[in-house]
């Protein structure tokens, strides 16, 4: 008989009837019973992962946020046990990304008990901060400056009433932020570039909440990383980012007066895409960095690759 571990954060999951809904889809698809493991504030997944591979389950479900899911997939990357998803947080940036359910956890723990493997890329961030340097890995995006910034300044609050409309306040509030990095940076061990921007994104996956998509051309196993270097001119600057990213969602081309805004195939030189496998980043003074939405302090240099393929998770049969 077939076993999962479920690493759950009890913080965001109501466990009783979760537990109700486990058994049952256990006893409908004939597996064992769940292993059920909680995470605690001092750790977050990595014991509890380990663990369930350990004792040699056939899946590892995630049930907590975006900060669970990233850190249980730390441990699963490169095994071949796959990772099923139970997106409890308000991001569920991965969940979303691969267009899975998110509120309905029948259809989640079907999920997990019969669905099909598909293999995604990892990125791999090596945060630097003077000697010290520790390797993270994040699975839909790793950012410097600004967006970090915005995480920051994101009133939990107001994001656990409001979702995503946190980050749209915490937009404002960073806005009026003067701050620029200084960076040098070097793509695929090429030539080294200095420039300045406010923000530098690495993407796995390309939605950000509210499926904003701002890395339009991200997929989630293209064996490659997608990076946005934002570097705007004061507030119209800005604007012309927000711009874009609604107009490549299709918000502002539904209206009229969104097309007049736009213009005909008007350039948004503010924003710069480029791909590559690895990128490193190195900056003139330390510079909070975020992955997969939560904050991982402050660092002088960033080196992201990608590890094509490296995680197995479950998603609905044909998919
Ligand atoms: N038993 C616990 N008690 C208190 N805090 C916990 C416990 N287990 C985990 N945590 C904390 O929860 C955080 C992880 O939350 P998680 O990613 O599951 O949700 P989230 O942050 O709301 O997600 P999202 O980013 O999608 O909004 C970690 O910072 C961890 O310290």
């Amino acid at each position: 008989m077939s076993r999962a571990a479920i690493v759950v954060n009890p913080v965001k999951t109501d466990a009783a009837a979760l537990r109700a809904a486990l058994e049952a889809a256990e006893q409908r698809h004939g597996w064992e019973e769940t292993l059920w493991l909680e995470t605690t504030e001092d750790d977050p997944g990595t014991g509890q992962a380990r663990e369930a591979l350990a004792r040699g389950v056939d899946i590892v479900i995630a049930a907590g946020g975006d900060g669970t899911v990233r850190t249980v997939a730390e441990e699963l990357r490169g095994s071949d046990t796959p990772l099923a998803l139970l997106p409890a947080g308000t991001g569920n940036l991965l969940a979303r990304n691969l267009d899975l359910t998110l509120d309905d956890v029948e259809h989640a723990l079907a999920t997990a008990f019969d669905g099909t493997d598909r293999l995604i890329d990892v990125g791999i961030a090596e945060l630097r901060d003077g000697a010290r340097t520790e390797k993270r890995v994040f699975l839909v995006m790793a950012g410097l400056g600004i967006d970090a910034q915005m995480i920051a300044a994101t009133d939990d609050e107001l994001k656990a009433k409001a979702g995503w409309l946190a980050y749209v306040k915490a937009i404002g509030t960073v806005l009026r932020d003067k701050n620029e990095l200084r960076l040098r940076y070097q793509l695929d061990g090429g030539r080294t570039h200095s420039t300045h921007a406010h923000s530098v994104l690495v993407g796995n996956c390309g939605s950000l909440p509210a499926n904003i998509l701002l890395l339009p051309d991200a997929a989630v196993d293209d064996g490659e990383l997608d990076i946005v270097v934002l570097r705007p001119e004061g507030v119209v600057g800005w604007l012309r980012i927000v711009v874009k990213v609604f107009w490549e969602n299709g918000v502002l081309r539904r209206t009229s007066a969104g097309r007049r805004l736009m213009g005909a195939g008007r350039e948004v030189r503010a924003m710069n895409y480029v791909k590559g496998r690895e990128l490193v980043v190195k900056l003139d003074r330390p510079q909070q960095v975020e992955l997969d939405g939560d904050l991982f302090g402050r660092v002088t240099a960033l080196r992201t690759r990608v590890d094509p393929g490296a995680l197995k998770v479950r998603v609905p049969r044909g998919m």
